[in-house]
């Protein structure tokens, strides 16, 4: 067993200048190595310290923990981990490391639900198809700065689209001078043209996460990126077939050696973003706000509106959008399920007027 920490091997699995101040801060349980989360399957987990993959379960004492707190591994996580007593049986995970960040979302019952962790970009991805659309967009902006990532805005499909440089345009226009730390791209997501493009965000030991919805290119992307990468990585039977829709999450690695977790798409983003970080996700808004007449100008009807005046209009109903929701994770378990409540009879009313409608 190894005792002292194999750096240059955990380097290459996204370890940080952070994740060592962690690790050295507090004292190494028993007989355990450092690895990254990889991969969590429905009973176990996979781990990888740079060199193998392990797989593992939560030591009864960190499961314990894991539940109390309401806050599961996630991919991403550093954990310490020790081998099973004998070949061929799953290891231990037994702590885990504070993260430097953290992606989460709520869900509907108000609870959070963790996606991955330690990440230093972001890969927007959305299709310049049916699935192009600023709000969405401004939704995972949200999330991405919650955990203070790096941006890059990936246009997909850009192969099929008659009008890239238009469309490139309306992302910038909408995103406005506040958002130039905002890359945005167009791709061709299945070409390797795609991973020069990307080549400045995929650094040796860096680790990125894509996001976007369902369909919008994020596997395809992530295969182009990863294809030279490790022989051994297996590459699943379906996907030439395009019909792959991804399951779990899993943490990749590229032919430059970057780490790339690749997400399912998000049907439901409930953001677990406060009125700060919305705040910071729309920057212009909050010092745009200092020049309009009223103080507490909400920005609707109000004359002498500074924000009106120079933000997008679909920028500003994202943000106020936003904020609502914002304001409702402070609203106590039972308002909340009251919402819940009247959005799923509403999803209900729409159903059975489509229905009489005759539409499906
Ligand atoms: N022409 C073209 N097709 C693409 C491009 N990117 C993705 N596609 C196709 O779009 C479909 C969906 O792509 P995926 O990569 O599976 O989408 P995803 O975002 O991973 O979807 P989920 O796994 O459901 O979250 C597939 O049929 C891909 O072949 C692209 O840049 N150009
Ligand atoms: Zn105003």
């Amino acid at each position: 067993m190894q005792d002292s920490l194999d750096l240059r091997a955990l380097r290459d699995i996204g370890l940080s200048h952070d994740t060592v101040q962690a690790a050295l801060a507090r004292p190494r349980p028993d007989g355990t190595r450092l690895a990254r989360v990889v991969e969590i399957q429905r009973d176990h987990l996979v781990v990888h310290d740079g060199v193998d993959a392990h797989a593992v379960v939560p030591w009864p004492t960190l499961r314990a923990a894991l539940e109390q707190s309401r806050d599961p591994l996630v991919v991403g996580d550093w954990v310490w981990w020790r081998a099973a007593a004998s070949d061929g049986d799953r290891g231990w995970a037994v702590a885990r490391l504070p993260a430097r960040n953290r992606l989460a979302r709520r869900d509907p019952a108000g609870g959070r639900q963790g996606l991955v962790a330690n990440i230093d970009t972001a890969l927007i991805v959305m299709g310049l198809d049916h699935d192009f659309n600023l709000r969405r967009l401004d939704r995972f902006l949200v999330l991405a700065h919650s955990a203070d990532a790096r941006v890059a805005v990936v246009l997909s499909k850009a192969d099929g689209c008659a009008d890239v440089a238009g469309a490139l345009a309306r992302v910038r226009a909408h995103l406005g001078d506040a958002r130039d730390d905002v890359a945005v791209i167009a791709v061709d997501g299945r070409s390797p043209d795609a991973a020069r493009a990307l080549a400045p965000w995929l650094a040796r030991g860096s680790t990125l996460v894509t996001l976007g919805s369902s369909g919008a290119g994020k596997t395809t992307l992530t295969n182009t990126l990863t294809r030279a990468a490790s022989t051994t990585q297996s590459v699943r039977a379906d996907d030439d077939k395009g019909r792959h829709t991804t399951t779990v999450r899993t943490l990749h690695r590229t032919a430059g050696g970057a780490c790339l977790i690749d997400t399912p798409g998000l049907r439901q983003l409930w953001l677990d973003a406060d009125a700060d970080t919305l705040h910071g996700a729309f920057p212009e808004i909050g010092m745009l706000a200092l020049q309009c007449r009223y103080r507490d100008c909400r920005h609707a009807r109000e004359p002498g509106c500074a924000v009106r005046e120079q933000v997008s209009p679909e920028r500003l109903v994202s943000f106020q959008k936003l904020l609502r929701e914002a304001n409702r994770e402070n609203d106590d378990i039972f308002q909340r399920r009251r919402h819940v409540a009247v959005m799923k009879q509403r999803t209900r009313d729409n159903r059975a007027r489509n229905a009489a409608r005759g539409d499906r």
